[in-house]
């Protein structure tokens, strides 16, 4: 049994007893931020920041941390988007996180979780999440589908996220906007970022946003993704452990050059 396998059959006892206490708020719709469109204002690689106390990688990485002050900071240094990470049992984060950081920025907020059902996502709207995480790996495509269309039918946004070139078609065959790829193997943790090089040039609609996930602590790492084509990086430990987040923010947020550009 793979870590992955792990975290689902967790996330499917957790979702049973969502089921069974989890009042949705509020069936109106709610105006959302949107993350696609604001990335395609920017001129510099967007960061999508994220808030990960602990990983089943790395152990605990920063869990005292303030969602609202640490996020704050990510937001006046740069940050284009914040990512939450809310699983508990394996990351030590939780909705509360999600729903104090939505109070103190504007910018779009990704609930990034195992996302296996309809109720996530209601309850992630209800937190205030923009986007949401659907993983293409934790699920067979027609109910990746479904919860696809479940979410944008909602006005979420969605980032796909993919690992292998076979994630890529199911990516291309749901039209994805906005797809991330995973430099992290999920089930051997093996971060490599030739993952981003050799997955970008798979994805075939120009308009596509891409995304390159896990590993970034560099200005060498960014620019190595950004010749791939991608223009967003999402970076979780490298932001929760630095000590000075204005210049991790300055040595990451590097100019886009054409490749980046090439489809605006
Ligand atoms: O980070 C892990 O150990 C992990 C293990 C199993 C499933 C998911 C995992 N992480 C989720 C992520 O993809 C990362 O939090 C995200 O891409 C940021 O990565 P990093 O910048 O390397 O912290």
């Amino acid at each position: 049994m793979t870590i992955l396998d792990e975290i689902l059959a967790k996330k499917q006892q957790e979702i049973t007893e969502l089921k069974r206490s989890y009042q949705r708020q509020s069936s109106q719709k709610k105006s959302l931020v949107s993350l696609y469109e604001s990335f395609q204002q920017s001129d510099r690689m967007n960061i999508i920041a994220e808030f990960k106390r602990a990983s089943p990688s790395k152990g605990p990485i920063n869990v005292d941390a303030d969602p609202g002050i640490h996020t704050k900071m990510y937001d006046q240094f740069g940050a284009n988007a914040i990512s939450v990470l809310t699983d508990q049992p394996f990351f030590q984060g939780s909705m509360e996180d999600l729903q104090r950081i939505r109070q103190v920025v504007d910018i779009p907020v990704l609930n990034k979780d195992f996302i296996l059902d309809e109720i996530q996502i209601d309850r992630a709207l209800d937190y205030g999440a923009d986007v949401i995480l659907l993983i293409a790996a934790a699920m067979n495509p027609a109910r990746l589908e479904q919860l696809y269309r479940y979410a944008t039918g909602l006005g979420l946004e969605v980032l796909l996220e993919i690992h292998t070139e076979e994630e890529a078609v199911i990516a291309n065959d749901l039209n994805a906007n906005i797809v991330g790829i995973n430099n992290r193997d999920l089930k051997t943790f093996n971060v490599d970022l030739a993952t981003t090089e050799r997955l970008a040039e798979q994805i075939k609609d120009p308009a596509t946003l891409l995304i390159s996930e896990s590993g970034m602590k560099t200005t060498a790492d960014v620019e190595r993704v950004q010749q791939a084509g991608v223009s967003g990086i999402l970076v979780g430990e490298t932001m929760m452990q630095s000590n000075d987040l204005k210049q991790t923010f300055n040595e990451l947020r590097i100019p886009l050059n054409e490749v980046s550009l090439h489809d605006r």
